[in-house]
């Protein structure tokens, strides 16, 4: 499991007086009618508080508490719900803002009451004619489609009906889990926290080491089967989560080699129902003759909330950075990270695969003989900035088939000295000293 986070040391805390001053001045009231939403999307530099007034209102499926000041963060974009009308303040600026009465939401909750029809059913059973598998729902799209999010409620929801399903996120360009290019998967217990995001400490994470699937087609699928033999083995021992099933998150890359993987993905981890967002018609076709014969999948496509925000390449980035940074120093940037050294004899770097180091399409090579192949990296200045997977593997040819305990990133090697000095976001001794190198680089502004 992740072992390696937690123990960041807390910073000061800013006074909160000369906030509260100016807080006062800039509340705005927002009354909600009934089955609407206001999609909110927070200013770039400054973060923006809201609180319930009165009624109920959930963001993604995750109730807000009443009368509370939430903080949400610069960039943060969301929507905040009513089932029956409500009155919330917000207080800071905000870069957009609408307020709709189309929503998808109906449909949504439509489904969420299927698959608990279904958990329900299986928990009860003590017939061999009822599968003891609970629902397993894979979501797919476009990017920028809304399966993160629509993932993201199916679990609140089931969290907060008292199940507890596996999110698996095969996601690697925008990870919701942890840090950018890896597979993993955790148990949701509790409905997603609005900022802190899903819960780290007991995922199952193996690391890729890239933010497309095209650096290393045949490594991808590797992981997807690791992970997917090991929630089977995690359902055959734990009854609670094999009723609750899981929900999967997938990468909006659905043409050519894509699809192939998403096809991949459904089976290995034999997926009860597809939720196709959007617009999408070719796509739902070729699923339905992919999948002709698989009896008990059920293909069904939603419309996407007109609210999903699409973002650009530049937006991306900065979101796959803060997605490291919050690695490193919490989501709200209250941690600060250990700083530590090494000798270049004491860790033992790898690669798998062929790809190269920075980007360049033509040298990307994705599916040949040399992509599971784990070769030693020589340290050396190239490794500055560099995202590296703790790996627990014992030995290099377990790497592929270990996950990993965590991350670190490298800010200097200095070859006189033969030292690297890297972050951790721990204090603890690092678990192994096999360490894994991908194309992931963080410089931290
Ligand atoms: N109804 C909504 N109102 C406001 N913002 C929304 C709404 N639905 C989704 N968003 C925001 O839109 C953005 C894109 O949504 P989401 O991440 O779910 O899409 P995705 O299909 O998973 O994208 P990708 O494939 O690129 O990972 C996110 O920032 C999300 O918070």
């Amino acid at each position: 499991m992740f072992s390696y986070l937690g123990s960041t040391m807390e910073k000061p805390l800013m006074n909160s007086d000369a906030a509260s001053t100016e807080f006062g001045r800039r509340i705005r009231r927002v009354t909600l009618e009934k089955q609407s939403e206001i999609r909110i999307q927070v200013h770039h530099f400054s973060p923006l508080k809201l609180r319930v007034l009165d009624g109920k209102v959930e963001i993604f499926g995750s109730e807000l508490p009443p009368k509370v000041w939430l903080t949400f963060l610069p960039r943060q974009q969301f929507a905040v719900f009513t089932w029956y009308g409500a009155t919330i303040e917000l207080d800071g600026v905000i870069k957009t803002e609408e307020t709709s009465t189309e929503t998808p939401m109906v449909s949504y909750l439509n489904i969420h009451n299927s698959l608990q029809v279904q958990r329900h059913r299986v928990a009860s059973s003590t017939s061999n004619h009822v599968p003891s598998q609970g629902p397993r729902v894979i979501i797919v799209g476009d990017i920028d489609s809304g399966k993160s999010t629509s993932a993201k409620m199916l679990l609140s929801w089931a969290a907060k009906d008292g199940f507890k399903p596996t999110f698996v996120d095969l996601n690697i360009g925008q990870s919701s889990i942890t840090i950018p290019g890896t597979i993993a998967a955790t148990s949701i217990e509790m409905p997603v926290g609005l900022v802190e995001g899903f819960p780290l400490d007991n995922a199952i994470v193996h690391y890729f080491g890239h933010t497309t699937p095209r650096n290393n087609l045949r490594l991808y699928k590797t992981l997807v089967e690791k992970l997917a033999r090991e929630l089977e083995e995690e359902f055959a021992r734990n009854a609670e989560s094999r009723h609750s099933g899981m929900v999967i998150d997938t990468m909006g890359w659905t043409h050519g080699p894509g699809y192939e993987l998403l096809v991949h993905a459904i089976r290995k981890f034999n997926a009860s129902l597809v939720i196709v967002l959007g617009q999408e018609t070719d796509l739902v076709n070729d699923l339905n003759k992919s999948f002709k014969f698989k009896k008990n999948l059920r293909i069904l496509n939603l419309d996407k909330s007109t609210g999903v925000f699409s973002r650009g390449t530049d937006f991306r980035k900065t979101l796959r950075n803060n997605n490291i940074k919050k690695y490193f120093h919490g989501a709200t940037n209250h941690l600060t990270a250990y700083t530590k050294t090494a000798k270049f004899s004491d860790v033992k770097v790898y690669r798998i695969g062929d790809f190269p180091e920075r980007r360049s399409t033509s040298a990307r090579r994705s599916y040949n003989d040399d992509a599971l192949k784990i070769t030693s990296v020589e340290i050396g200045e190239h490794l500055e900035n560099k995202v590296l997977a703790i790996s627990y593997a014992k030995e290099p040819n377990q790497i592929i088939s270990s996950i990993v305990a965590g991350f670190v990133c490298i800010k200097n090697v200095d070859i006189d000295e033969e030292r690297i000095t890297y972050i951790s976001p721990s204090a603890a001794e690092s678990p192994s000293n096999i360490l894994i190198m991908g194309t992931l680089t963080w410089l931290e502004t």
